[in-house]
């Protein structure tokens, strides 16, 4: 069966419609589905080339590997690069719900996303965290993990877009459980590891250094990493998250857990940004996407990276096969 994977194009001011509209669909074992505004993608092409010839998607054909084609949305109104415009908002959201939808229903058997604009979307009045809170949502999933990859790490969180000063009330036993059973199950599921070595990172600085600065690692991330290891699962942890990205352990791990966004992320993004992925786990959909922004600075311009989206549609079609 050739697989058809769903790309949604993302904020139509940034990097996300010319690095979609530019794809070579040659390079990937299985059929491409843009799913965004056809005009904004003929207007982001490398000059010289046009999208006029790009086939709309016909869900009752059936798939071919190297195919690209478009399942148009329409934009509210015109975008133009490197300028956000609230008024797309609900067009982006549109491109995410065909999407999931498409998945849902099996039309597609896995979906990429290119990069929105949080803030723009939360500017049109509507509430959006990310497309991993949004998907959990759409798809009424109980526990998803958001895990970026770069080739010799992974990295998982156990929350996600949550303001700093709130993550030390969202570490609770019962999330930290959850996540690490969903990260766990994952692992093995999708990674074929079947015995995932998962570090803990520590929340404070040291771990806590032994209660004497924060009470968290000792009083609620042991006991849950004991509990779970009782059961054998192979955890390690809490470990000071600044030691912990160091060659000697990252060798004996499959994936690092942090406890919150930027204590991980940017140690992945400075080992591998521009060939890193983002993986949603724990959802009834495979979701995959790049490890970057919109970076609205240099939209329209064609300097951006295309290497993230490749790994990403690489990635999915991985899962999904
Ligand atoms: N998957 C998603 O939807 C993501 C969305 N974002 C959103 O993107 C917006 C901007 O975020 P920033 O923190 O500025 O991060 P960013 O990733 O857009 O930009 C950071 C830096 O990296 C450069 N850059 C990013 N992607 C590149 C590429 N493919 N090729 C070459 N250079 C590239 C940018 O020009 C900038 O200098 C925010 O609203 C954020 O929430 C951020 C990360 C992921
Ligand atoms: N830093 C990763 C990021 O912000 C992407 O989040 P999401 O939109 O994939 O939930």
């Amino acid at each position: 069966m050739t697989l058809r994977i769903a790309i949604t194009t993302g904020e139509p001011a940034g990097i996300g419609p010319e690095l979609c509209a530019t794809l070579d669909a040659s390079l990937f074992d299985a059929e491409l589905v843009l799913i965004g505004d056809p005009e904004l993608l003929g207007n982001r092409t490398v000059a010289g080339k046009t999208l006029t010839d790009l086939p709309l998607f016909n869900p009752a054909s059936s798939a071919q590997k190297g195919r690209l084609c478009i399942a148009p949305v329409n934009l509210n109104t015109p975008s133009h690069a490197g300028t956000l415009n609230p008024d797309n908002a609900g067009y982006v959201l549109q491109t995410l719900d065909t999407a999931i939808e498409g998945c849902l229903d099996k039309t597609f058997q896995a979906m990429v996303t290119a990069p929105v604009h949080k803030a723009v979307i939360n500017d049109a009045g509507i509430p959006f965290t990310g497309h991993t809170e949004y998907l959990a949502e759409k798809t009424a999933s109980t526990q998803v993990v958001m895990m970026l990859a770069t080739p010799g790490l992974r990295v998982a969180l156990a929350t996600t877009h949550l303001p700093l000063s709130e993550v030390p009330a969202a570490i609770t036993a019962d999330n930290l459980e959850a996540v690490l059973r969903c990260l766990y199950r994952d692992l093995q599921l999708h990674f074929h590891i079947k015995s995932p070595r998962v570090l803990v990172a520590g929340l404070n600085p040291h771990a806590g250094e032994g209660g004497h600065l924060g009470y968290e690692d000792d009083t609620i991330i042991r006991p849950v990493i004991e509990q779970l290891s009782a059961e054998g699962m192979s955890l390690t942890g809490p470990l000071p998250a600044d030691t912990l990205f160091t060659p000697p352990w990252l060798a004996k791990t499959d994936a690092v857990l942090c406890m919150y966004h930027d204590q991980g992320l940017p140690v992945l993004k400075h080992m591998g940004f521009g060939q890193a992925i983002n993986i949603t786990l724990g959802l009834p959909v495979i979701r995959t996407s790049v490890d970057h922004g919109t970076a609205l600075e240099i939209a329209g311009t064609h300097r951006a990276d295309p290497g993230s989206l490749v790994a990403a549609i690489h990635c999915a079609i991985e899962m999904a096969g």
